[in-house]
């Protein structure tokens, strides 16, 4: 059987996406000017995604945290003046709320299940057609009973994850042939059920009733907030939505890990992330 080709190119069911140890450090100099750039500019927007990306990846999904130094680096950007913090992700709003700690009323935007949901007026209002309808959460209502069944009865070693608009197949740590064959399953009956969106991520299979896009959610908040700059950090699929849409010279467009990508600029892993957000709060700091 040949394995499911994940987008960083490893196969399901192996624990590591990453690269391997790293010195410390962004040795990208052009990444290091580029995000001095976005720094010094009027209104600047400062997004990222949250598994991988912010958070290192862990078999349970409700296990993982954000990386140490993360969270502060973003709150102290949201502090200065004409900077918009936002953190995207494929995860539900309220469990995005949940495992990163960021309290109502803070200053950072949150965008959960691929920019259907959004703490943000803005961004919900450009989103709205891709809010989940009556219709959808019947649709995901059925959806969610098949494979819940399937997983029951034919994988259950996989895990599933319910969220506001999917559900989710997870494989991580499983050997690839089973993990391969749940994803398969689990695709077959999603196929049978149109209006169904299938996106192949890392170690998951989602099976969503919503047709938002992270690039669409990313780009409204930005236009909303008079962003002049905007830097946006992703490692998955769906960040490609983001990185095609922020092709302006003064984008920032950064892929974490390894695999193709239309990003400008590549990092290692979290920690990198970390530092590119200190490097971007330091530049933002006024001068003494
Ligand atoms: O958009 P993101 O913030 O990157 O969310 C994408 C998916 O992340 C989660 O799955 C991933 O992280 C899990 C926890 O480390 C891991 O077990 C899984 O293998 C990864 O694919 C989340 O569970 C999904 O719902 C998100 O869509």
């Amino acid at each position: 059987m040949s394995h499911e080709t994940q987008p960083d190119g490893r196969t399901d069911g192996r624990t590591d996406d990453r690269t391997g140890d790293r010195p410390g450090g962004i040795p990208d100099v052009a990444l290091r000017q580029a995000l001095v750039a976005a720094g010094s500019a009027d209104g600047l927007l400062v997004a990222t995604d949250f598994d991988g990306v912010l958070a290192p990846f862990d078999v349970d999904p409700m296990a993982v945290r954000p990386v140490a130094g993360g969270l502060e680096a973003l709150r102290e950007l949201a502090a200065h003046p004409a900077t918009t913090v936002a953190l995207v992700s494929g995860r539900d709003l309220g469990t995005l709320r949940t495992l990163t700690g960021v309290a109502d009323g803070e200053p950072i935007v949150l965008i959960g299940s691929h920019g259907a949901e959004s703490s943000d007026d803005a961004v919900r209002s450009a989103m709205e057609a891709a809010a989940v309808t009556a219709e959808d959460q019947a649709l995901l209502d059925s959806l969610t009973a098949e494979i819940t069944t399937l997983v029951t009865e034919r994988h259950p070693a996989a895990g599933l994850e319910h969220k506001a608009a999917a559900i989710v197949v997870h494989t991580r740590g499983l050997s690839p042939d089973i993990a391969d064959a749940a994803v398969a399953e689990a695709r077959e009956v999603a196929l049978a059920h149109p209006g169904v969106k299938v996106l192949k991520g890392k170690s998951v299979l989602e099976l969503s009733v919503s047709h938002a896009d992270k690039g669409s959610a990313v780009t409204a908040l930005g236009r909303a907030r008079g962003a002049t700059a905007r830097v946006y950090f992703g490692d998955d699929v769906t960040d490609e939505d983001v990185f095609t849409r922020m092709t302006r010279p003064e984008d920032v467009t950064v892929k974490v890990g390894r695999g193709s990508t239309a990003a400008r600029y590549r990092v290692e892993d979290e920690m990198a992330v970390v530092e590119a957000l200190e490097q971007l709060a330091a530049a933002r700091r006024p001068a003494p």
